[in-house]
């Protein structure tokens, strides 16, 4: 079944520990952290000692996936895995393919699992290098930098290509998607063939969050 990422970008942010059990507890699958430094994208949001406490306040077991909307994940990335998070995630617009494919296996390296994320505007095969040393693939359905946008479906085409791929290559990384997701389109990823949906406004800001994420599935 698909999974569903709650993102905390979305959350009272005076409450953040409270915020993060309710998502699990509403039957979140995930908790995505969107991590951004001003520089990648327009907005700063949090950092490696927010997820930190992220971390103490759901438990050690609930996964974490932090996407780094961040210019020197190479330079950051440790603090992240300190932190907790199981998942670490950065842009394939960042640099060459020496930069991307060595950040990767580092992160690896570092005992979590590695993801990539590719903004609406970036073509499919700018991943082909990558996509046999990742464990997920981010295929953004907004301009990164801000929650509550609406979602442009001309990305299911990538998401689509990527599933093709990973079929035809046997490999097995996730295919996520994020930006705009609700019960509206929901089904669309799934057929395109994502497996975890990040939804920010859409689960954090619902009356019942059990029941958005209920509907989503
Ligand atoms: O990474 C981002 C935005 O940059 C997303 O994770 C959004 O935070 C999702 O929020 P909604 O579009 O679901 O409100």
């Amino acid at each position: 079944m698909t999974m569903i990422a709650p993102s905390l970008l979305a959350a009272d942010f005076s409450r953040i520990g409270e915020e993060a059990r309710r998502a699990f507890e509403a039957g979140a699958d995930w908790l995505h952290l969107d991590i951004m430094d001003g520089h990648f994208v327009d907005n700063i949001s949090f950092g490696p000692e927010i997820c930190a406490a992220v971390r103490k306040a759901v438990g050690p077991d609930r996964f974490l996936d932090a996407h780094l909307m961040i210019e020197r994940p190479d330079h950051y990335f440790g603090r992240f895995v300190k932190a907790g998070v199981n998942l670490i995630c950065f842009h394939v617009e960042l640099g060459d393919e020496y930069y991307i494919r060595n950040t990767l296996k580092r992160i690896r390296r570092a005992g979590v699992k590695n993801g990539l994320a590719v903004n609406p505007a970036t073509p499919f095969e700018t991943l082909l290098p990558f996509l046999g040393e990742i464990d997920l693939l981010l295929v953004m359905s907004v301009v990164p930098g801000f929650g509550g946008q609406s979602f442009m479906p001309s990305v299911l085409d990538k998401v689509v290509k990527a599933a093709e791929w990973r079929a035809d290559h046997q490999a097995s990384f996730l295919i996520q998607m994020d930006g705009g997701i609700g019960k509206n389109n929901a089904d669309q990823c799934a057929l395109a063939g994502a497996d975890v949906l990040v939804a920010g406004s859409s689960t954090f800001k619902a009356a019942d969050m059990a029941q958005a994420i209920a509907e989503m599935k």
